[in-house]
């Protein structure tokens, strides 16, 4: 590299995004220090990093993030799994199958049975439930609520989740700094 032009597009924890003449490329764990790594190689940074950034990511999408389909159910389904023996629930939007889970709830089984089959967002967050038990969400998790039943959802809250779905994404846009 010594001797070449290497602009540097992005810097994360991970490694940089540079282009080099007309390639584009990202490296994964290359650490940059100036002094040091970049030693002999002129950095800069150009304005179509946001370009760039799309691309890369469209990419991305190719091999590893294609939108999978969500199940979607209606209050009206969420609201005939209502007993012990198939025991559904809706929170942010989301519809849960907690029919295993409710012997093991920490809280007892009664207020989830006074839930069942209903919108439980309200009562699930005046609780104050605990990180964990946010994350212990996602494995009752099923599919969404229809659009149409999700009129009143999501206003009231500050607590949001984190999405399911794309919890195992790791390719992160994070930028703490770039050489310019
Ligand atoms: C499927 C959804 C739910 C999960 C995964 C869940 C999980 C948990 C967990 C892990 C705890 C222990 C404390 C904590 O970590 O926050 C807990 C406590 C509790 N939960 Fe839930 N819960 C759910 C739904 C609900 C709902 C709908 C209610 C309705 C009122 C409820 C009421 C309570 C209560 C009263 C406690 C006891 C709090 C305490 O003793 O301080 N939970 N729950």
């Amino acid at each position: 590299l010594i001797g070449q032009t290497l602009t540097v597009l992005f810097v994360t924890g991970k490694g940089i995004g540079y282009r080099l003449g007309n390639d584009a490329c990202v490296h994964e764990v290359i650490v940059l220090r100036q002094g040091t790594e970049a030693e002999g190689v002129q950095v800069s940074c150009r304005s179509f990093l946001t370009e760039w950034l799309s691309e890369a990511m469209a990419q991305d999408g190719d091999t590893q993030s294609e939108e999978p389909q969500v199940d979607l159910y209606t209050l009206e389904d969420v609201r005939k799994r209502n007993t012990a023996k198939e025991l559904w629930l809706v929170i942010h939007g989301r519809v849960y199958d907690i029919t295993k889970f409710v012997e093991e709830h920490p809280g007892g089984e009664e207020v989830l049975f006074e839930q069942a089959g209903a919108d439980a967002t309200e009562s699930f967050e005046d609780v104050g439930h605990s990180i964990d038990a946010r994350e212990m969400l996602k494995q009752y998790y099923i599919g969404d609520l229809h659009p149409d039943d999700c009129k009143n959802q999501g206003k009231n809250f500050l607590v949001q989740l984190a999405d399911p779905r794309s919890s195992s994404r790791s390719f992160g846009f994070h930028v703490p700094f770039l050489h310019g």
